[in-house]
């Protein structure tokens, strides 16, 4: 049956321009160009391979990541790449690697906190890979906590010199990925100190290891920290643990963008806001969010196609079974992971416009909008990557037993993917920093506006709460202004509960503390908020494609109703629903499922992905699952011999019942 499309007829089913959905998708023509022939290169090579990861021992694992790197910089040299291609080759080759932190923090931080000069002498390097950087800010005792890490940067006025140190065991970087085994430099954070008064925490260039033998330079010590969850995954990268024994670097090598260090030993502050050392975190977290569209639509394929394959129960008159996608259960479960994956997709655009914005603002010395940057990559990638981790469970889940085996493709996604809940900021401490979005939740607007600002968010709500009564069947089934009005009132709701309750404490910060589960859940009601309205808002654009359009609105609908139904409590207590309409909305789920149903299929196809990156059996485009999982078997390590290694020792002493005298 080889060649055959396992899944043609599902694909003739469509109603809708999967071409164009692919652009939409992609972002734009020249998106869809890049990336489809990127993602075919790198398929079609076979120096790209990663089908055997999860058989490998740690150390073959991780010398072929590091061949892998070095075949995938020699591809982009040879074939003269832009950074955009390049980019696009790393996300394809998918393997967690020290370049991802190189490229992906290192160089950002140097162009985001280093100085013009500081970025004409570091970026070259960088750029030819002359040096390879990590980030180094995670200690061993603090992560989230970054004002409590403990590695000092002292000012040595005599020599010019900053002196390295981690005074305590604690202080030890712990976690850096590249920094393990592979990075050359680090952007070291640390505690200045300046003529014995402290300034907080600054970046620093530091070189850790020799150019020309790889061994670390004097006063460092560093290594690996060791294995981490699931075989394979994300053991690929060197995460590290380092430590400074009163390590001299030169003055210059401070980034002093926000703040500098004169040769006299005078410590002065930029006009530039200090919060932009945290400048790094907030690109990061950014590309995290359009990352998170990718783990979820990627895990959403593979259950989509699998879904669609296996058949159980139902066979009538000895006919076929029934395709396990007709079970509206399987829907129910799988169809708001498929608009979540495009609401995400929606939602990573908007962020790097926002983005993009925030820094141009910032060339112009505007730095009025880095408070709602940072609220909202804060809160949009706590939302994005826990619903991520848990869409990645439920569709193993949605694909049975076959989905726990790795060459179902699951296990090793989950489990690289879960850590984007932790990294670049715990989801629940990232939470916590959503106050500046679109109402003021915090104890500061409580207590320095006072109950003015409680008036101000009860009226709003109040003038929701009027509006929102508009809102009836109808409406629910068509208005997608209706059920914006639902969110912004459930968002507004909770935000002044939260304030009403801040405003009954005296002192703000244990109002603070006593309250924060309350804060969080406001907050992830007014991300939520924000993920619905930039989808409206996508759709209201022109969407060229025969059907495109329907078919994202019956998605938006999907991911908008999902949630309402899923919070339904929320809802109902703001008064602008009522139980009826709650149901209704069910219904209207239900409804919006038959009419993904046909389109399932093609709607993840427009993800355009390779069988090579999916990395799935169950996700293979011609669904030809049996053949490819019955193989794949075979190739097991374990299956090299038909009587196992360790039968004469352990096996057969038991069947032969001479357990007690066997050398164990
Ligand atoms: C892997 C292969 C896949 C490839 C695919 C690529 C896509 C994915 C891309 C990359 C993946 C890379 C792999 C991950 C590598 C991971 C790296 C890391 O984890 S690096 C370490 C990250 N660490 C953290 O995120 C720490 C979290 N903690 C914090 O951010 C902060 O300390 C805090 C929680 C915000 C602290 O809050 P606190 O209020 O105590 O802080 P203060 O310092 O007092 O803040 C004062 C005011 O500043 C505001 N603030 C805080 N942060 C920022 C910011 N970033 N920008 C702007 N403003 C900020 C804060 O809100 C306070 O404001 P006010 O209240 O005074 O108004
Ligand atoms: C795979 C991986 C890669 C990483 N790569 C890097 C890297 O390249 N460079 C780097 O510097 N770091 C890196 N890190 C570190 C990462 O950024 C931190 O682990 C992360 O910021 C969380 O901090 P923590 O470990 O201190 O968690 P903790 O803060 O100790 O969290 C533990 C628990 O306490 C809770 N908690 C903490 N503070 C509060 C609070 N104020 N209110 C309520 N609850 C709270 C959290 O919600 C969590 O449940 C990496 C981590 C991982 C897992």
């Amino acid at each position: 049956m080889e060649g055959v499309d396992h899944l043609a007829h599902e694909r003739n089913k469509s109603e809708f321009d999967v071409d164009a959905m692919k652009i939409v998708w992609a972002g734009s023509p020249h998106a869809f160009d890049v990336s489809d022939r990127i993602s075919k290169l790198v398929a079609s090579d076979p120096g790209f391979r990663k089908d055997n990861r999860s058989t490998l021992s740690r150390k073959e694992l991780f010398k072929n990541t590091l061949r892998k790197a070095a075949y995938a910089w020699k591809t982009i040299v040879d074939l003269r790449l832009s950074e955009e291609e390049a980019a696009k080759l790393r996300f394809y080759v998918d393997e967690p690697a020290f370049t991802d932190l190189h490229w992906g923090m290192f160089i950002p931080a140097i162009k985001g906190q280093g100085t013009e000069e500081q970025q004409q002498k570091w970026l070259p390097l960088a750029y030819k890979m002359q040096i390879i950087g990590c980030y180094a800010q995670t200690e061993l005792g603090h992560g989230s906590n970054v004002q409590g890490l403990e590695t000092t940067a002292t000012f040595d006025s005599q020599t010019d010199e900053f002196i390295i140190h981690s005074p305590t065991l604690t202080s030890s970087k712990w976690w850096p990925g590249g920094l393990g085994k592979v990075a050359t430099h680090a952007i070291a954070y640390a505690r200045l100190i300046v003529g014995g008064r402290e300034h907080g925490v600054h970046g620093f260039i530091v070189q850790l290891r020799s150019l020309e033998d790889h061994s670390p330079l004097l006063g460092i010590t560093v290594g690996d920290i060791g294995m981490k969850f699931g075989n394979g995954a994300y053991n690929t990268m060197d995460n590290g643990v380092l430590q400074f024994d009163h390590v001299r670097i030169p003055r210059n090598q401070m980034l002093m963008r926000v703040s500098q260090v004169t040769c006299e030993g005078k410590y002065k502050q930029s006009d530039v806001p200090r919060q932009l050392v945290y400048g790094t975190m907030v690109y990061v977290r950014q590309t995290i969010v359009a990352d998170a569209s990718c783990a979820l639509s990627r895990a959403v394929c593979i259950a989509t196609r699998y879904s669609a394959v296996r058949r159980q129960f139902g066979s009538q008159n000895g006919g076929p079974e029934t395709q396990v996608i007709d079970y509206k259960t399987q829907q129910s479960r799988l169809f708001p992971l498929l608009a979540s994956a495009y609401a995400f997709r929606f939602i990573g655009e908007w962020l790097k416009w926002l983005y993009a914005d925030v820094t141009q603002r910032l060339q112009a010395n505007d730095f009025s909008t880095l408070p709602e940057a940072h609220a909202c990559t804060a809160g949009l990638k706590s939302l994005t990557t826990t619903a991520t981790a848990d869409g990645i469970e439920e569709c193993r889940k949605l694909c049975g037993g076959h989905g726990y085996l790795c060459s179902s493709g699951l296990p090793e996604l989950f489990a690289v993917y879960v850590p984007a809940c932790t990294y670049e900021g715990d989801n629940t401490v990232l939470l916590l920093q959503v106050r500046d979005m679109s109402c003021k939740v915090s104890h500061e607007d409580c207590f320095s506006a006072g109950v003015q600002a409680v008036q101000q968010e009860t009226s709003r709500y109040n003038s929701l709460y009027d509006s929102s009564r508009a809102f009836n069947a109808m409406s629910l089934r068509c208005s997608k202004s209706a059920l914006l009005e639902a969110f912004e009132a459930r968002a507004a709701r909770m935000s002044v509960a939260c304030a009403q309750n801040l405003s009954n404490f005296d002192n703000p910060e244990e109002g603070f503390a006593e309250l924060s589960a309350d804060l969080v859940e406001a907050a992830v009601a007014h991300c939520q908020l924000i993920v619905v309205s930039k989808f409206i808002e996508k759709l209201q654009q022109e969407i060229p494609g025969k059907g495109v359009k329907q078919q994202l609105e019956v998605l938006c609908n999907i991911y908008a109703l999902f949630l309402l139904h899923k919070h339904q409590g929320d809802f109902l207590s703001t008064g602008c629903i009522t139980p009826k309409h709650a149901a209704l909305a069910n219904d209207e789920l239900r409804s919006l499922y038959s009419q993904v149903r046909p389109n399932a299929i093609a709607l993840v196809d427009a993800f355009n992905y390779t069988d090579h990156y999916l990395g799935s059996i169950l996700g293979c485009y011609d669904g030809n699952v049996y053949p490819k999982l019955y193989e794949a078997a075979w190739k097991d390590p374990l299956n090299e011999s038909v009587v196992p290694d360790g039968y004469h020792l352990y096996i057969r002493p038991l069947l032969k019942q001479e357990i007690r005298t066997a050398r164990l």
